[in-house]
């Protein structure tokens, strides 16, 4: 690892020197999470994400992880979905689909991936219905402090605008506080129709991840975890401030290159 560091209250920073080296690192973390959780829970439930972070795990469908996670194990969920047919291109199951699941033995009922042939605002309905079944029979923990889920994993991109899921700046999406699941259709990002796990969900996880590279969410990145002044935007990413949860950040140079050097131990 190039640098590492943690911020006394924006969780840890793992600064990588190259892709190549970032990705063995969080596949490295996804793998010992996964058997930790094994072990105290017996099942791993891990929420995804889109964008370029499915292909940054891709080193989890190759030797030595392929054969040593414990697949079989693993309940797979989205902390945002484009609500559109799961075939189609912009899909986040798509993505993860092609790019994961389909070469590592996962379990296809343990697939919970949305009802993609209705409304966004019955498709987030639908989902939260499905996470409550699961937390029931403790597939999905729950929390201690909330009545939300507790996620072993939730991992996240982040835009260059600050968004993280489909949580986007200034959106109302972010003041729910009574749904886990909610629904947008004015995504900035397109697909506008989405579905996204809400603030109190996320921060309620056991480990929350945010994997991000290239010099475009360099701003970003230093307005969610420096010390920033009241004047500077409030953006989604440094609403992520798990309760219980560990939080941590996978960068590459370029998107650590406006961190404030005393966050990092050099
Ligand atoms: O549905 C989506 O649009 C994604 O889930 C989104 O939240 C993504 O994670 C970020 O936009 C970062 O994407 P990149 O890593 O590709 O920049």
């Amino acid at each position: 690892m190039a640098l590492s560091g943690a911020h006394k209250n924006r969780g840890e920073l793992r600064i990588h020197e190259s892709l190549d080296e970032l990705r063995t690192d969080l596949a490295d973390y996804v793998a010992e999470l996964s058997e930790a959780s094994v072990k105290e829970r017996g099942v791993f439930a891990i929420a995804l994400s889109g964008g370029s972070l499915i292909g940054l795990m891709g080193k989890l469908c190759e030797a030595p992880y392929n054969k040593t996670v414990d697949w079989a194990k693993w309940y797979i969920f989205w902390a945002d979905e484009r609500v559109v047919a799961k075939s189609h291109a912009d899909s986040n199951y798509k993505l993860a689909k092609d790019g994961l699941l389909s070469k590592v033995p996962i379990v296809p009922s343990h697939v919970h991936s949305i009802n993609d042939s209705v409304s966004a605002e019955e498709a987030a309905d639908d989902y939260e219905f499905a996470i409550r079944q699961l937390v029931k029979t403790r597939v999905v923990s729950v929390s201690e402090i909330s009545d939300c889920p507790k996620f072993d994993l939730i991992l996240l991109g982040l835009g260059p605008d600050g968004h993280v899921a489909s949580l986007f700046p200034n959106h109302p999406a972010l003041n729910e506080r009574e749904e886990w699941i909610t629904f947008i259709t004015d995504s900035p990002k397109p697909p506008p129709e989405r579905i996204t796990f809400t603030l109190p969900v996320i921060n309620s996880a056991s480990n929350v991840a945010v994997v991000v590279t290239g010099e475009s969410k360099a701003e970003s990145v230093h307005l969610a975890i420096d010390d920033i002044g009241a004047d500077c935007p409030l953006i989604p990413a440094r609403m992520v401030q798990p309760a219980m949860g560990k939080l941590v950040w996978f960068l590459d140079k370029l998107a650590a290159s406006k961190l404030e050097d005393s966050n990092l131990n050099k």
